[in-house]
């Protein structure tokens, strides 16, 4: 069976009937990419309906990624569910926290290489910053899986946990190569970055040395919107509930959602992966929410929200134009701020330099009529 028909009888399988089918199937699913240039060159449309009736899902595909006409049901968790649905996984199914970690971590692996595949002439770099929670040992796992898919990692990691566990997976990624570093690196030098600092427990506003690599961020996106940032679970310093509450500004260009989507991620307006090929069904059912028809043997699938402007604008454009609204916005409120403020330096220099160029104009005029006038008198004495 070829690598086409596998993928069909894999969709079939897992609860979907193809409809109907324009184009092979591996040109979106992300297996297969011989290079980006490839992936950006692919371009199709398949509807797929599920035969359990509960996801109906019209999907195009633009420059290799996935958006759908109708949203892919997947439900949300709240803080309290998120964490109550770990602490359930870890008890009741008897799942380790090593064991989510690992899957966890692989999920991101995963949607990293949907994200920036590597190609047989690049090997991409890949800056992972790792908090000092389980949020963070996702990154950690996440780096060695992307080793051994292709990429060069390094991990900033400045506040490491001394728990077992997480000095293992220190080593284990040293041992294929990572490094580490304490401090937010001049960006230049890498591809992509995973955002792997906070997850649903982070509270509050963002303390350092996370809040200075929050702004880093932001400025690496000002000076290349299309630079891809890869969010785990949650983005960091977004409240699980509420999203940017702290006001950070923060916004990843990719969300990759663990397990399920949180509450946050219903209005996140760039790329949206889901990882949690786990979940027992009697758990899901609790928590309400539901798997998505995961491809393949993949952990994570691409559930980005239903375009708004049509089936050929691309994903790119939204997030483009997503970035330009917001720009327009800050300029908005700097201009506001500005007009609010008591008078600046720059405008008394200004008022300053109008009141001295209306005082030389003034004197000009004083003193020519002046020698108009001594003139004047010189020829009525010289005449007399
Ligand atoms: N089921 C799954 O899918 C799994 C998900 N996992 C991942 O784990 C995180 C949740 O991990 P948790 O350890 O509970 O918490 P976080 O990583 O989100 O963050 C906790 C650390 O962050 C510090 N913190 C909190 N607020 C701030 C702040 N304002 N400024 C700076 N630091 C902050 C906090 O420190 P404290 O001193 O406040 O305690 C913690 O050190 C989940 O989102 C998934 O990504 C697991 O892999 C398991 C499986
Ligand atoms: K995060």
């Amino acid at each position: 069976m070829n690598d086409e028909s596998q993928t069909m009888v894999s969709l079939v399988k897992s609860g979907l009937t193809l409809l109907s089918l324009r184009r092979p199937v591996t040109a979106f699913l992300g297996r297969s990419t011989p290079s980006r240039k490839a992936i950006l060159a692919t371009s199709g449309l398949v509807t797929l309906s599920s035969a359990l009736g509960q996801t109906t899902s019209t999907t195009s595909c633009t420059a290799g990624k996935m958006s759908y006409t109708t949203e892919i049901e997947t439900g949300y968790l709240n803080a309290d569910n998120a964490y109550d649905l770990d602490v359930e996984l870890m008890s009741q199914p008897g799942f380790s926290l090593e064991q989510l970690m690992e899957l966890a971590g692989l999920a991101v692996a995963e949607a990293v290489y949907q994200v920036l595949p590597p190609s047989s002439e690049s090997k991409p770099r890949i800056l992972l910053i790792c908090g000092p929670g389980n949020n963070g040992g996702d990154g950690l796992v996440a780096a060695r899986h992307l080793v051994f898919f292709g990429y060069e990692c390094v991990i900033m990691y400045p506040k490491q946990s001394k728990k077992e566990h997480f000095v293992n997976l220190v080593k284990q990624c040293e041992d294929v190569g990572v490094t580490f570093i304490d401090e937010f690196p001049h960006t230049n030098e890498y591809d992509a970055i995973v955002d792997s600092i906070f997850g649903f427990s982070f509270k509050g506003a963002p303390r350092e040395p996370f809040k200075t690599a929050l702004e880093k961020m932001q400025e690496v996106q000002k000076k290349k919107p299309e630079f891809p940032i890869i969010s785990v679970d949650v983005p960091s310093g977004w409240n699980v509930d509420e999203g940017d509450v702290a006001k950070t500004g923060f916004v990843p260009s990719v969300l990759i959602s663990l397990t399920a989507p949180k509450e946050s991620a219903r209005s996140f307006p760039g790329r949206h992966f889901v990882g949690g090929r786990f979940l027992p069904p009697v758990l899901a059912e609790k928590y309400g929410v539901q798997m998505p028809p995961y491809p393949g043997v993949s952990q994570v699938m691409e559930i980005t929200k239903p375009k708004s402007k049509g089936i050929d604008s691309s994903w790119e454009v939204e997030y483009a134009a997503y970035l330009e609204e917001k720009g327009a916005k800050e300029k908005e409120n700097e201009v506001a701020a500005a007009a609010s403020q008591p008078k600046s330096d720059k405008k008394d220099e200004e008022n300053w330099e109008q009141q001295y160029h209306d005082y030389c104009v003034e004197k000009e005029a004083r003193l020519a009529e002046e020698d108009a006038r001594k003139r004047a008198a010189e020829k009525e004495s010289s005449s007399s």
